[in-house]
């Protein structure tokens, strides 16, 4: 059977572990020039596709049945080929909706606003008004009635749910964010439709105000299962969505370690590692790789402040990948920033070991002395609190905290 996915660019798309989840067949990527997708669909040489951006709408002209829900939002991503004739649908729509409902969020009597005006959006707006939407605003860059600008966006005050449409804020440009939702005092919640990174800077401001986020990848899951289901002319029970996630998200989030310069995050991060089948990334080393030089020699020739520089560059680019246990430096912690990048793809742990057993001199140019360190524990601990969200004692052998590590990791996914 020849099962796969169409579109422009596929690099990132996670679309073929996912289908391989769910189903028996080989799910291919196959990115396609405009002049390609024209041939592919002449050719018909397939049994069942996905389509994605820009195709979307362009392969309608190619399909001989457009079923009810396709025609409604004019956009196609789901066709099986049955003896030369082509039979399209659209499991977006379904893919939202369920992941809007299954996440508790209201939509019914709800005031609402669609970040966006691409194919995505139409697909937002119709299902908003299928929850029963009391109002939907839709924002866009070019203003034209009835599109909001982004300028005019906070005199709508009365918004009380969000759905991101865009792509704003997704890989590699994870910080990217189009609102401030400290300005729409009628927020409940925020739904964005990006599943890469697993938590959008949007998604990450919602969070801190309380509000309900909800990311992206259940969406897509969602949808998978719905095309299989058409693909192969079956039923797959719901509760497999639930599976898949769960499985995504273990197998791509990182395992973030965070402690006292000392404290076993090195050892313990890479004994992880290797028992979890991730890869292992020790932030201290890339520094070095990246300044040509060790830890105590940038600090003796640029002092600590060049290095927090080289630590966040870095810090950056590692906290955007997926599949890590990534070992940090004992200061990570100083620059905000660096936790909120890496909370976007990780769980953090906090390794904790008692100060009158941490290491003092060797290649630490911070811990000089026993009371540098105590000093040190007493300013940095609320913040390795702050930021983690698990707590990890190490006071004993290193095989202890790894198992701890594990579990609380299992922990996470498993409830
Ligand atoms: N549970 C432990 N048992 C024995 N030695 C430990 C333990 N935890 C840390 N150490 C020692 O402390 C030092 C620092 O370990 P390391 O993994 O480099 O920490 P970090 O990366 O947090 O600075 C090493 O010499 C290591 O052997
Ligand atoms: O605590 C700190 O400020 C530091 C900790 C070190 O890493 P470890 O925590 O792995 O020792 C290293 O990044 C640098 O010497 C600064
Ligand atoms: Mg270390």
């Amino acid at each position: 059977m020849r099962v796969g996915l169409v579109g422009g660019k596929l690099g990132h798309s996670f679309s073929k572990p996912i289908h391989e989840k769910l189903a028996d067949y080989t799910y291919d990527l196959i990115p396609l020039t405009e002049e390609e997708f024209h041939e592919f669909f002449k050719k018909k040489e397939f049994d069942a596709v996905n389509v994605t951006i820009p195709y979307k709408e362009t392969v309608m002209q190619y399909c001989d049945v457009i079923d009810e829900k396709a025609s409604a939002i004019h956009a196609v991503n789901t066709i099986v080929n049955r003896d030369g004739k082509l039979y399209a649908t659209n499991t977006d729509f379904a893919g939202l909706k369920q992941m809007i409902q299954h996440n508790g969020v209201e939509i019914c009597g709800k005031v609402c606003c669609i970040l966006g005006t691409g194919g995505t959006s139409k697909t937002a707006e119709a299902v908003l008004h299928d929850m029963g939407a009391e109002k939907v605003y839709i924002v866009g860059r070019n203003q034209t009635d009835p599109i909001i600008s982004y300028e005019d966006l906070e005199k709508y005050q009365e918004i009380q749910v969000f759905i991101n449409a865009t792509s704003v804020g997704m890989y590699p440009k994870n910080d990217e964010c189009l609102i401030n939702l400290k300005k729409f005092p009628n927020a409940e919640a925020v739904v964005d439709v990006i599943y890469n990174p697993m938590k959008t800077k949007l998604c990450q401001q919602a969070e801190e105000q309380g509000l309900r986020a909800v990311n992206g990848l259940e969406m897509l899951v969602a949808q998978a299962k719905y095309a299989v289901e058409f693909f192969l002319d079956t039923k797959i029970a719901d509760r497999e969505i639930d599976r898949i996630v769960a499985e995504m998200k273990k197998d791509m989030m990182n395992l973030v370690l965070i402690g006292m310069p000392g404290c076993g995050k090195s050892t313990i991060g890479k004994k992880t590692a290797k028992e979890i089948g991730k890869t292992f990334v020790d932030l201290d080393k890339e520094i070095e790789k990246e300044a040509k030089m060790t830890i105590p020699e940038i600090f003796e020739r640029y002092g600590e402040r060049r290095f927090r520089k080289i630590e966040q560059e870095v810090c950056a680019r590692i906290a955007k990948e997926h599949g890590q246990v990534i070992s940090c430096g004992g200061g990570i912690i100083k620059n905000a920033e660096n936790m909120e990048k890496l909370r976007q793809n990780g769980i953090v742990f906090h390794i904790r070991r008692n100060v009158n057993a941490l290491a003092v001199g060797g290649n630490r140019p911070l811990s000089t002395s026993r009371e540098k360190l105590r000093q040190m524990e007493q300013e940095r601990m609320p913040l390795y609190q702050k930021y983690s969200d698990i707590e990890i004692n190490n006071d004993t052998v290193f095989k202890l905290a790894v198992q701890k590590v594990k579990e609380g990791f299992d922990e996470v996914f498993d409830h």
